[in-house]
């Protein structure tokens, strides 16, 4: 049976899932749903999304709204706002969710408590089972139909099994696990490492510095991962190193394009103007080292994002702490 689904959040990654949804089976029904009216207007008259993804025109059966209302008899909703908007859209959906299965492809941190958006989830809607979609996956390559394998995680591994059918296709390959904490940390810390990559290109160290950095970075992922109980199987897949490598060396990644402008000399404000659009590493590397303080986890390059991002810590200096290292053990 021809299915409905409901994509919310029409920015980049929302309009290309929406795309990929609508690909999969020409005979679905896909809203997607923006917050703001002028946007989706515009959205409805011209069939492209020309501030986030020009180059793609939105097939007949995919339908922008503004009116929150359409989730009501949809069989998916996938949410797919900025961290910082997820528990605020969580709320917006409420009065209308019943029976649809429920997921997001959001990375980041809930922003009130510092802690995963899958916690916030269930304290608003307990016993509802969920899916994340994670994994090495820039929007424009999606909206272009290129290849792309994704993570999909679910509350359990049969829920995120049934999810996965909604997404796979023939260019968007789908892995499912029930590690939701795995991927949850992967795919967002990735964003922070990705910052600290783009910095060290941006002043200029070399494809050595740019390695170590993924490493220790992977090191650091690893480490909080093991803290809040995920599997390393699932750091070392798609969501984890596999979305690591994809954004710490591709200038696709506005995080990377972040880190890369304030090597260059940018300040926080400047680059994220420059840049346009979401750069979740922004918000992770602050929420994150309170998360990783909780759960008395040593995050060295976090914790140096966070300090350069809120601007306590030059870049200069930045670069002296990267510098001045004393050996230690590789595991540590
Ligand atoms: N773009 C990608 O390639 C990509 C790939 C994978 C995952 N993601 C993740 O998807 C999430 C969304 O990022 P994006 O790339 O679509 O960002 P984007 O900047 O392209 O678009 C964000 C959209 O969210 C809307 N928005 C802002 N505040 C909102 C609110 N309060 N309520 C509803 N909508 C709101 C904006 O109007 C905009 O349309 C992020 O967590 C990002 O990490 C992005
Ligand atoms: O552009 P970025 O840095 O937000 O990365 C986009 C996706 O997360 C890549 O998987």
């Amino acid at each position: 049976m021809a299915q409905k689904i409901a994509v919310l959040g029409a920015g980049s990654w929302g309009t290309a899932l929406a795309l990929n949804c609508a690909r999969a089976d020409e005979h679905s029904t896909v809203f997607l749903w923006g917050h703001n009216a002028a946007h989706i207007k515009a959205l409805q008259q011209a069939r492209v999304n020309n501030q986030h993804l020009p180059s793609t025109p939105l097939p007949d059966n995919v339908h922008p709204t503004d009116d929150i209302a359409v989730i009501y008899d949809c069989d998916m909703i996938l949410l797919v706002v900025p961290s910082h908007a997820f528990a605020e859209t969580l709320a917006r959906i409420q009065p209308y969710v019943c029976r649809q299965a429920i997921g997001w492809a959001i990375k980041g941190f809930d922003k009130q408590t510092n802690d995963l958006l899958s916690h916030t989830f269930t304290t608003q809607f307990p016993d509802t089972p969920f899916a994340i979609i994670a994994g090495p996956s820039f929007a424009k390559e999606v909206a272009a139909g290129l290849p792309t394998a994704i993570t999909v995680a679910g509350s359990t591994l049969a829920f995120a099994n049934d999810f996965a059918n909604f997404l796979h296709n023939e260019q968007m390959r789908t892995y499912t696990t029930d590690d939701v904490i795995g991927a949850q940390i992967g795919g967002s810390l990735k964003n922070v490492i990705a910052i600290a990559a783009g910095i060290s290109d941006g002043l200029g160290f070399g494809a050595n510095t740019r390695a170590a950095i993924i490493t220790r970075g992977l090191h650091e992922i690893a480490r909080l991962g093991a803290a809040s109980g995920a599997r390393n199987e699932t750091l070392m897949g798609l969501s984890g190193l596999g979305d690591l490598l994809l954004t710490c060396t591709d200038d696709l990644s506005r995080n990377r394009r972040f880190g890369l402008l304030l090597g260059q000399g940018y300040d926080t404000q400047s680059a994220c103007a420059e840049i346009g659009q979401t750069v979740e590493g922004v918000h992770t590397a602050i929420e994150a080292t309170q998360y990783a303080h909780r759960h008395h986890v040593r995050a060295p390059i976090t914790n140096l994002i966070e300090q350069l991002i809120r601007g306590t810590l030059s870049i200069e200096a930045a670069k002296q702490a990267l510098l001045s290292h004393y050996p230690k053990p590789e595991t540590e």
